[in-house]
């Protein structure tokens, strides 16, 4: 593939399996409410990790504690080995953990490869405007490059000019995803990427996730409330439930656990 990205060089090298990133204790309060309650965990290197539990459980929140987008009331994060609590979204994203959005977050009346471009240009600083207009030639020539390769890669290249809000659900997200790897990710989380898709998108979302994990060398973590699909995909899975966590482990652990059943997998 021409244009590969390359991710972000981590401040220190990680090798597959080591830890990427670590929350101890985190916890986060709205009033009178825990959302996310005293939660630790590490996710390693190249694992796609998934993150499961009711609807109301934390998960969204956990997402946006550990992307900057919500600051925790008490624990910290760390990523590679750095502590990052309390960083802003823009820094996190910078230091190389990108995102997708349960509610999809593209820009309805720009093309699918103006989405694209313009997250790039976002991570190398330049405005909205600049996004769409260009510094200078050859990093744009480059920016090109990179997003139609990141269109080839979600199977959007042959609708590259088209507006992402006519595009389907599963489209969107798809789309989504290349917006974020624009941003050079090293970890990729992905709220519920099989919202609103039908079964056929939802069949191919194992095989797209891991061979994006694969061609970007990336550690995913992913919400989904589509049990097949996450036990099917992730390696581990974490399972939150009123902001606490009950459960880690490898898919057929977490599925026998007696405290998932009862919290979230039913009898
Ligand atoms: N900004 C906020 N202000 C107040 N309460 C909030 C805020 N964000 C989340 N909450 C509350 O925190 C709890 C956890 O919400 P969160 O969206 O993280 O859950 P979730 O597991 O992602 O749910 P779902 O599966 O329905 O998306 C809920 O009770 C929610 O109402």
């Amino acid at each position: 593939m021409t244009g590969h990205i390359a991710p972000n060089a981590p401040a220190t090298p990680m090798s597959a399996g080591q830890q990427v990133l670590q929350a101890t204790g985190l916890t986060r309060r709205f009033g009178g409410l825990i959302a996310v309650n005293n939660v630790s965990f590490e996710v390693r290197r190249g694992e796609i990790f998934g993150l499961i539990g009711p609807n109301g459980a934390g998960k969204t929140t956990l997402f946006n504690l550990m992307t900057g987008l919500t600051p925790p009331s008490s624990g910290t994060l760390t990523f590679g080995g750095k502590d990052i609590t309390g960083f802003a979204p823009h820094r996190v994203a910078g230091l190389g953990i990108g995102r997708t959005f349960q509610n999809i977050r593209l820009f309805k009346i720009l093309s699918a490869l103006e989405n694209v471009k313009v997250a790039q240009h976002a991570r190398t600083g330049a405005g909205l405007l600049q996004g769409l207009t260009g510094r200078d030639r050859a990093e744009e020539r480059l920016v090109d490059e990179r997003a139609w390769a990141l269109l080839d890669l979600v199977g959007l290249a042959n609708r590259a000019g088209e507006e992402a809000g006519n595009f389907s659900y599963g489209d969107q997200r798809r789309l989504e995803i290349a917006r974020a790897l624009a941003t050079q990710p090293q970890v990729l989380l992905l709220d519920e990427p099989a919202a609103g898709m039908n079964t056929s998108e939802k069949g191919e979302l194992t095989g797209f996730i891991r061979r994006v994990r694969d061609e970007y060398d990336l550690t995913v973590m992913v919400i989904e409330h589509h049990v097949p699909l996450v036990m099917n995909l992730c390696d581990r899975v974490a399972v939150l439930n009123f902001g606490e966590l009950i459960a880690v482990g490898d898919p057929a652990s977490v599925q026998k656990d007696p405290k998932v059943i009862e919290a979230y997998l039913g009898g």
